[in-house]
């Protein structure tokens, strides 16, 4: 089973220090943890940082894992497409750089027809990306990144553009994909409701450090938002009793 800790992880752009010091408990397979703070606060870096794209110091503790560092895989928040690819071929050439050579399997073609399928995505699958909607390159995003077969997923706001049924089937699927398969799913969010809904943990990320690491409904509290966020506000239970943040206004 696959775990994973940083430890004093830190990560400059040239001498600039954008990171430093990032520690975490150890997670383990099938954990979702939310990768929380304002906006410039070091959340990609730290993505990036992980998934080996920039260097820094600390350590990365990765365990029990089949692939190495080969198994963590970023996706970007950036989701601009400029290849001449069909949807398909471009699934099919994130899987292949897991592989050596370019012969296509039917266990390849399999596997992409079921990603997409469980995307939604699949009446997209001979399209052009360049003739894409901003949803539905952020849903082939995806779709590329879990084509990498990651044993860890870092998804950089996955659901940045995408409509509120869209966001609610991929955060589910994250999910479940995260119990199912024996992921470790790290998620960039905004949106704290969904961090409360979706994660097991929350890592909050500010001024380029970790100031906050813990279950989400110990660390998702007025006194967090109020320091990290300079927002007011309350967590109350729903008629259905799940937790949700109302946001009063700015501190
Ligand atoms: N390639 C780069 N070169 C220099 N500085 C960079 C680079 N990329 C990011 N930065 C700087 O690093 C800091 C952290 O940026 P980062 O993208 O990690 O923030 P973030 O928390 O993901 O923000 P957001 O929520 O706005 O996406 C920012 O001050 C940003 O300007």
């Amino acid at each position: 089973m696959v775990t994973l800790q940083l430890q004093g992880v830190g990560a400059h752009y040239g001498s600039r220090t954008v990171l430093a010091n990032v520690n975490t408990p150890v997670f383990h397979a099938g954990q979702v943890v939310a990768v929380i703070g304002p906006n410039a606060a070091g959340k990609s870096t730290l993505f990036k940082r992980v998934a080996g794209m920039l260097k820094g110091p600390g350590q990365i503790v990765l365990q029990g894992s089949r692939k190495g560092l080969e198994g963590i895989c970023y996706m970007p928040q950036d989701i601009s497409a400029t290849a001449r690819l069909t949807v398909v071929e471009s699934i099919l050439l994130a899987a292949k750089q897991q592989h050596q050579g370019w012969a296509v399997s039917d266990a390849e073609l399999a596997q992409v027809d079921a990603i997409t399928v469980s995307l939604g995505i699949a009446d997209l699958a001979f399209r052009n990306l360049g003739e894409l909607s901003g949803g539905q390159r952020q849903l082939v995003s995806i779709a590329q990144t879990l084509a990498r077969d990651p044993e860890i997923l870092l998804m950089d706001e996955p659901t940045s553009a995408l409509d509120l049924h869209r966001q609610i089937q991929v955060l589910d699927f994250m999910r479940s994909l995260a119990q199912e398969r024996g992921l470790i799913v790290f998620i960039a969010l905004h949106d704290i409701n969904q961090a409360l809904r979706y994660c097991d943990h929350a890592l909050v990320i500010a001024n380029g450090q970790a100031q906050h690491s813990g279950p989400c409904e110990q660390v998702i509290t007025a006194a967090m938002l109020r320091d990290v966020y300079r927002i007011r506000a309350r967590i109350e239970s729903c008629s259905a009793g799940t937790r949700h943040v109302i946001v009063d206004g700015v501190a």
